[in-house]
C-alpha cells in the first residue's frame, strides 16, 4: 500500500533536501573523532563532535543535556577526559509512544597511508558512494535519524512519537563508563521510553534491507608472560631461559584448533541448542556465498554452506587472536628475546553464555596449560572487556513497525538478521533499563566499517532517512492499537 499523504510529503522533503543532508554528513566526517587512539588531539575532536551534535539538536528544538562522563584511566597510568554523552528529548505528549534513538559519533582510527583512496576525513562522493571515516559507522545513521525528525519540523507536521536521543562518543573504545550512566538514568531520562532504536550495523546484502534481532557479546582477554622488564640478547641468554614469547605462543596456540573449534573446556556448555525452526530462518536469508567469499578476498571459509556460515557468525562463539604487545614486529633480523609480552584475544559470546563463567573457564585453562610448561615466568590473565550477547523477540511491536516501514520505503520485506559483532548498549537497555530494542541498519554489506575506504551509499542514507520517518508513523499506529501477538 502507498504511504499516507503526510508521509509522502515528508519523503518528498527528504528527497528535495538530500544535498543538504550530504553536506551535514560532510561536516561531521571532517571532525576527527577517533576514540581508539588515546591522545589529546583526538579527545579534543571528540569533545568538539559532541558539542556540534548537541548544538544541532538544540536548534531542532530539543531539550539537550551533555552529561559529564569523568575520565578514562589508561593502562600506562595516564588519564584522559571522556567526551560527554548527549541525552536529548523532543516532545513529551503522554498520549504518544516515546522512541529513544541510540547512536555514537566516535570513529575508528583512519590514516590515508593505510590505503585510503581519498582523505578519510573529507567526505568524497564517487558514483553515489560517500567515502569517509564514520560515514556508515555511525555518523550517517545518526544524521539520518535527526534529518527524519527535522523533516517533520520543517513541514510543521506533528511528530507522531516523542523522541529521545542518547548519543555517546566512546563506543569504539568499548562504551567506556556508559553502563554507570544507564544505571543512573534508568528511572530518570529513560523512564518514559517505550522503545529503543539502534542503527549501528549493516545489512547482509548490497541492496536488500535488513532488521537485526541479535548481536554477539565479547570477552576480551590479555595474558601477560613476564620474565623481567627488559629485553635480552639471544646470543648471551638464548638457551638458558624460559622465554616469555615461547610460553605465550604455546598459550595462544592452545585456545582454538584449525577448524575454528574453541579448546577451552566447558566453553560450549551453555550455547543455546539449535532448533529445526531456527535452521529455516538461516535458509530464508539472501546470501550469495561465492560473492561474499570473493568480495572478502578470502580463498575459502571454514564452512561450505550459507547456513553453517551464518550460524558460525551469529549463534556460535568464536575465538580470535588479535596481537602481541612487546613482540618484535618490525622488518629486519633483530636477535632479541622480549622480556615481557602480552597476548590479546577475545571470545565472541552467544546466548546463553555467561561472561563471568567464560572468564573463569579461560583463566583456568590458561593456568592449566602454563603450569604444564613448568616455566619460571609469571603469567597474569585478565579480562579487559566483558560484553554480553543480546537477542530480541522479533514478534514484538517495534519489529512489526520496522518491517512495515521498510516495506513502505523499499517495497520489500527485510532480511531478519543477527550480527556477529557487539553493540554493548543493546544488552544494557534490555537488562538494566528493561526496554525493548530494535536494530534498523541503514548501510550495505560492502560499506567497510572499521576498514579503509569506509562509505555509505547516498541511496542508503536518504532512503534510510525515509525508513526512520515511516517508522515514526508505524510506531504511533501500533502504539494506539497494538497487534495481539506483539504484547510481550
Ligand atoms: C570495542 N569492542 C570490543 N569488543 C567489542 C567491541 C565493540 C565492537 N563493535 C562494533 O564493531 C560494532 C559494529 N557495528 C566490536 O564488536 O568489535
Ligand atoms: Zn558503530
Ligand atoms: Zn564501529
Amino acid at each position: 500500500s502507498p504511504a499516507p499523504a503526510p508521509l509522502e510529503k515528508v519523503f518528498q522533503y527528504i528527497d528535495l533536501h538530500q544535498d543538504e543532508s550530504v553536506q551535514m554528513l560532510k561536516e561531521w566526517v571532517a571532525i576527527e573523532s577517533d576514540s581508539v587512539q588515546p591522545v589529546p588531539h583526538f579527545r579534543q575532536e571528540l569533545f568538539r563532535m559532541m558539542a556540534v551534535a548537541a548544538d544541532m539538536l538544540q536548534r531542532l528544538g530539543a531539550h539537550v543535556a551533555s552529561v559529564d562522563m569523568g575520565s578514562q584511566q589508561l593502562p600506562d597510568g595516564q588519564s584522559l577526559p571522556i567526551p560527554p554523552v548527549i541525552l536529548a528529548e523532543l516532545g513529551d505528549d503522554p498520549t504518544k509512544a516515546t522512541v529513544c534513538f541510540y547512536g555514537h559519533l566516535d570513529v575508528q582510527p583512519a590514516d590515508r597511508a593505510d590505503g585510503w583512496l581519498t582523505d578519510p576525513y573529507m567526505l568524497t562522493e564517487v558514483d553515489g558512494k560517500l567515502y569517509g571515516r564514520g560515514a556508515t559507522d555511525n555518523k550517517g545513521p545518526v544524521l539520518a535519524w535527526i534529518n527524519a525528525v527535522s523533516a517533520f519540523r520543517a513541514l510543521e507536521q506533528d511528530l507522531p512519537v516523542n523522541i529521545k536521543f542518547i548519543i555517546e562518543g566512546m563506543e569504539e573504545a568499548g562504551s567506556v563508563a556508559l553502563e554507570e550512566l544507564m544505571e543512573k538514568e534508568k528511572d530518570r531520562f529513560f523512564s518514559g521510553v517505550d522503545y529503543v532504536v539502534i542503527s549501528d550495523n549493516l545489512w547482509i546484502s548490497q541492496r536488500k534491507p535488513a532488521v537485526t534481532y541479535g548481536t554477539r557479546g565479547n570477552s576480551y582477554f590479555t595474558v601477560e608472560v613476564k620474565c623481567r622488564d627488559q629485553d635480552f640478547h639471544s646470543g648471551t641468554f638464548g638457551g638458558i631461559l624460559h622465554e616469555p614469547m615461547a610460553d605465550l605462543v604455546a598459550l595462544l596456540g592452545s585456545l582454538v584448533d584449525s577448524s575454528g573449534r574453541i579448546l577451552v573446556p566447558g566453553i560450549y556448555d551453555e550455547v543455546a541448542p539449535l532448533t529445526e525452526e531456527e535452521i529455516n530462518t538461516y535458509k530464508a536469508i539472501d546470501l550469495d556465498l561465492e560473492e561474499y567469499q570473493n568480495s572478502s578476498q578470502v580463498a575459502k571459509f571454514l564452512f561450505d554452506t550459507k547456513e553453517e556460515i551464518l550460524m558460525h557468525l551469529w549463534r556460535y562463539p568464536s575465538l580470535s587472536i588479535h596481537g602481541i604487545e612487546g613482540a618484535f614486529d618490525e622488518p629486519g633480523a633483530k636477535t632479541v628475546i622480549p622480556g615481557r609480552v602480552i597476548g590479546k584475544f577475545s571470545i565472541r559470546l552467544v546466548p546463553h553464555m555467561n561472561v563471568s563463567e567464560v572468564e573463569k573457564q579461560v583463566t583456568r585453562h590458561l593456568e592449566d596449560v602454563f603450569s604444564k610448561r613448568k616455566s619460571s615466568n609469571k603469567m597474569v590473565v585478565s579480562m579487559a572487556l566483558g560484553l554480553h550477547p543480546w537477542i530480541a523477540n522479533i514478534n514484538s511491536t517495534q519489529y512489526i513497525a520496522a518491517k512495515r516501514a521498510i516495506r513502505t520505503v523499499f517495497g520489500t520485506d527485510p532480511d531478519m538478521i543477527r550480527d556477529g559483532s557487539t553493540i554493548p548498549i543493546a544488552k544494557m537497555f534490555q537488562e538494566i533499563v528493561h526496554k525493548r530494542v530494535v536494530m534498523i541498519p541503514l548501510g550495505a554489506v560492502d560499506d567497510g566499517e572499521h576498514s579503509q575506504n569506509e562509505k555509505i551509499n547516498r541511496w542508503n542514507y536518504i532512503e534510510g532517512t525515509k525508513v526512520f520517518a515511516a517508522f515514526f508513523f508505524e510506531m504511533a499506529q501500533l502504539h494506539e492499537s497494538p497487534e495481539p501477538s506483539s504484547l510481550m
